[in-house]
């Protein structure tokens, strides 16, 4: 579903942030990419979301070369990628239902459908109960399961997510990283920055490490330890 090509970024005035990537990911697949601070993580990601654009060489996501996409195309790749961030973006002064039903307003989908689809996606996150309140009330890990919920009730087929348990207890990340493998369990392929190694080993995906904007190492599901 996502390969990346000789992908090369270098920022205005910057070094190369990421420097001749290569990789591929399966649809349906979950890993993680992981390295030091600065190693390029999030450039990653935001060249999947289309929020920057490579230097060099060609990303291609569902068969579709991005140097090649129509700059009116990019809102519809853009509504199959659900994101999710560490400080997640919550809007504080609106309800937990009107976060996440946020992307389905720019998507134009019926009242009705978008109701039964925002219940769905807090049922899914376990807040159901919580769609009347604002964000504010809620703790850290409560916030962030709305920033997931909002990540998915547009049904993406990719989900990509940028150091998602960094402001969380431990006990609240090992949650949140199983809720994101039910996402995988149904279908949906998972792309994860974290540089949390701990975490990253008890889940036993695969592991993309980056060093300096070069992968360093592609260690596979079964050989995580
Ligand atoms: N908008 C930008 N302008 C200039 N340089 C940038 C920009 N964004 C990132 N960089 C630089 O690119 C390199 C990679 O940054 P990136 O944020 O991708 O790393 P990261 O692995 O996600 O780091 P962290 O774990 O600290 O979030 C760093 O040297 C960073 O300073």
């Amino acid at each position: 579903m996502i390969r990346f090509e000789q992908v090369s970024k270098r920022y205005p005035g910057g070094h190369e942030a990421l420097v001749q990537l290569s990789f591929e990911l399966a649809d349906g697949e979950m890993a993680f990419v992981t390295g030091h601070s600065g190693a390029g993580k999030s450039t990653l990601l935001k060249l999947i979301a289309l929020l920057e654009r490579p230097s060099q060489g060609e990303i291609v996501i569902d068969g579709q070369r991005l140097s090649r996409l129509h700059r009116r195309n990019i809102p519809k790749l853009r509504r199959g990628i659900g994101m999710v961030f560490q400080d997640h973006h919550l809007l504080m002064d609106r309800s937990v239902y009107a976060n996440v039903e946020l992307p389905l307003l720019i998507g134009a989908v019926p009242p009705a459908e978008r109701a039964r689809r925002v219940r769905a996606a807090l049922e899914k996150v376990g807040l159901l109960d919580y769609e009347r309140q604002l964000p504010g009330s809620l703790s850290a890990g409560e916030q962030q399961r709305v920033g997931i919920a909002r990540a998915i009730v547009a049904r993406p087929a990719l989900l990509i997510a940028d150091e998602p348990t960094g402001n969380l207890d431990p006990q609240l990340a090992v949650e949140i990283m199983q809720l994101f493998a039910e996402f995988q369990d149904v279908g949906t392929t998972v792309l994860i920055a974290s540089h949390d190694l701990p975490l990253i080993k008890r889940m036993k995906r695969r592991v993309v490490v980056l060093d300096h904007g070069r992968l360093i190492a592609d260690v596979a599901a079964a050989e995580v330890q």
